[in-house]
């Protein structure tokens, strides 16, 4: 795959489950390598079914699909494992593993990709803090709230620093302060090359990422195929306000390669406790 080639490319894509009709129509796309991008839509539109197309656990009933300069319809069933350990997936019903605690949950994808455990604890323990549970890290997820369980859920999906992250409704069931703290996770995780697709009905949070692509769904048609749509209006957006977000929001978590880390900037940690003061809402 060329460097300029999109990640994922959909060309006139339809998906219909069973006899019924279709709910995807024409759906073209591409989604650029390292580009932050929100799923929005209203309930029933097809958000959640394009996303199962994203991360290959649906396979469209028409058009063409290539990811990773690779036809996805045409490959074997056998190589698409392969494809899937590229990607991180926040699910809406979050999927853990019932028998295993938090930690091992977390621990999962690097468990899987063959990560020795003496190299494990540090980063587990680093997501777990991320996402505020390191207290409860030994505890199983039917002990935990669905906020607590969908925490988990997201610390499980970026721990590998997937090439690819595709998350639905991730913050359906927290606090507008922990739905920033998440916000900023994945912007982190963002910035260090990701790719992410948010599908969401928070406005809010799409409005705290005035660089994200919109991909708007309405009744299975995509109504931006080109993904130019932004929000707001990139000149309605005052001046300074940008820079301010980015150095609050630079990546301080622990996945982050020590070369990686802007050392000696304390102005910066300084920003990101007056944000999540405010509630990350910017002055
Ligand atoms: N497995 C399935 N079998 C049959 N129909 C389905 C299936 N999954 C989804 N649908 C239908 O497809 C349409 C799109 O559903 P989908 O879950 O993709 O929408 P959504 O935009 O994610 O909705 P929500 O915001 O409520 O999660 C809906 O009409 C839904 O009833």
């Amino acid at each position: 795959m060329d460097s300029d080639d999109p990640i994922v490319h959909l060309d006139n894509v339809g998906l219909r489950y069973g006899t019924d009709k279709e709910v995807l129509s024409g759906v073209s796309c591409s989604l650029d390598a390292g580009r932050f991008y929100f799923l929005t839509g209203a309930s029933g539109a097809g958000k959640t079914s394009l996303l199962k197309i994203l991360y290959l656990a649906q396979t469209p009933s028409r058009g063409a699909m290539r990811m990773f300069g690779t036809d996805m319809l045409t490959i074997p069933q056998s190589r698409l494992p392969e494809f899937r350990r590229r990607l991180g997936v926040v699910f809406q019903d979050f999927r853990l593993v019932e028998h295993m605690s938090a930690y091992d949950n977390i621990a999962l994808p690097l468990r899987v990709a063959g990560v020795r455990e003496r190299d494990l604890a540090e980063p587990v323990e680093d997501m777990l803090s991320w996402v505020g549970l390191e207290h409860r890290a030994r505890a199983k997820p039917a002990t935990l709230s669905g906020g607590e369980q969908q925490r988990v859920a997201i610390a499980r999906a970026v721990i590998s620093r997937p090439d690819m992250l595709v998350a639905d409704e991730p913050t359906g069931n927290v606090d507008p302060d922990m739905a920033m703290k998440l916000l900023s996770l994945f912007y982190a995780l963002n910035r260090l090359g990701t790719t992410i697709v948010v599908a969401t009905h928070d406005l809010n949070l799409v409005r705290q990422m005035p660089d994200a692509t919109i991909m708007r769904l309405d009744k299975g048609r995509l109504m931006d195929p080109t993904g130019a749509l932004r929000y707001p209006p990139r000149a309605e957006r005052p001046a300074g306000k940008r820079e301010l977000y980015d150095r609050a929001m630079r990546p301080t978590i622990g996945f982050v390669k020590a070369d990686e880390h802007d050392s000696g900037d304390d102005s910066v940690a300084a920003d990101v406790e007056a944000a999540e003061k405010r509630g990350w809402e910017m002055p």
